[in-house]
């Protein structure tokens, strides 16, 4: 995918797996995403009653087709085994996860997304091969339990001051009402979880968010 077609799917950038869902269908979730606007997707299947196994397989295959119906960039977290039985476009490896230099050796194909914390994580990973970054947290998350402390968006002004242009999504506490200061602080877009995944309607939640990041 070109630089700027990334910039684009990053705009809107949900997260989830089914813990994220509240009890609905994730696939019915990711259903009324799509209808709502996203146009990114990351299969992070994980915490408390994350599916394993067969089962967890299974429910990213049916994710994944939903995403090739609509032309949706399918990305795996954290799981490059998965990534590519899933031949999904791409996989986010985080600060803790495989280095970012060997994910991108093994899957030269594929979109790498890379988290930083700051200016000094943006450089490695852009040395090291990333073709998009996740700056987080931006606001308070209770989604992640082991997330950094809060930055705020001055963290993507302090990247992009530092001369960064790789596409890049703020992450962490992001929903209709803060989305778009961190567009303004310099993200090509949002990667949300809860903001979504947990509205009592999805679709109308992703196409708030949107608008309130045009
Ligand atoms: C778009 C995006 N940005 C950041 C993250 C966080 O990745 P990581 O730090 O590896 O944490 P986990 O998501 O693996 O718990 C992300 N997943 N997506
Ligand atoms: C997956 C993830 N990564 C983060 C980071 O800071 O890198 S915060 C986070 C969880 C974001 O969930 P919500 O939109 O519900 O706050
Ligand atoms: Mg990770």
């Amino acid at each position: 995918m070109k630089i700027e077609q990334l910039r684009k799917a990053l705009r809107l950038y949900l997260v989830m797996g089914s813990p994220n869902c509240g009890g609905a269908d994730p696939y019915a979730v990711l259903e009324a995403a799509i209808a709502g606007g996203i146009t990114m997707f990351q299969f992070r299947e994980k915490g408390a009653g994350a599916l394993q196994g067969a089962a967890k397989f299974e429910l990213g295959a049916r994710l994944r087709r939903l995403c090739a119906q609509h032309a949706i960039p399918f990305i795996v977290n954290d799981d490059e085994g998965l990534a590519l039985e899933l031949e999904a476009d791409g996989i986010h490896i985080g600060q803790e996860d495989a280095s970012a230099a060997a994910v991108r050796q093994r899957l030269k194909n594929m979109i790498v997304g890379v988290s930083a914390h700051d200016l000094g994580e943006a450089q490695s990973a852009l040395a090291e091969g990333a073709d998009y970054l996740g700056v987080g947290p931006q606001y308070a998350t209770r989604t992640k339990l082991d997330a950094r402390e809060v930055q705020g968006p001055a963290v993507i002004q302090r990247i992009r001051a530092g001369g960064i242009r790789l596409p890049l999504v703020g992450i962490g506490g992001i929903d209709a009402t803060n989305a778009c200061h961190v567009i303004r602080a310099g993200a090509d877009g949002v990667a949300v979880v809860s903001a979504i995944a947990s509205a009592h309607s999805p679709r109308e939640a992703a196409a708030e968010l949107l608008r309130n990041i045009k």
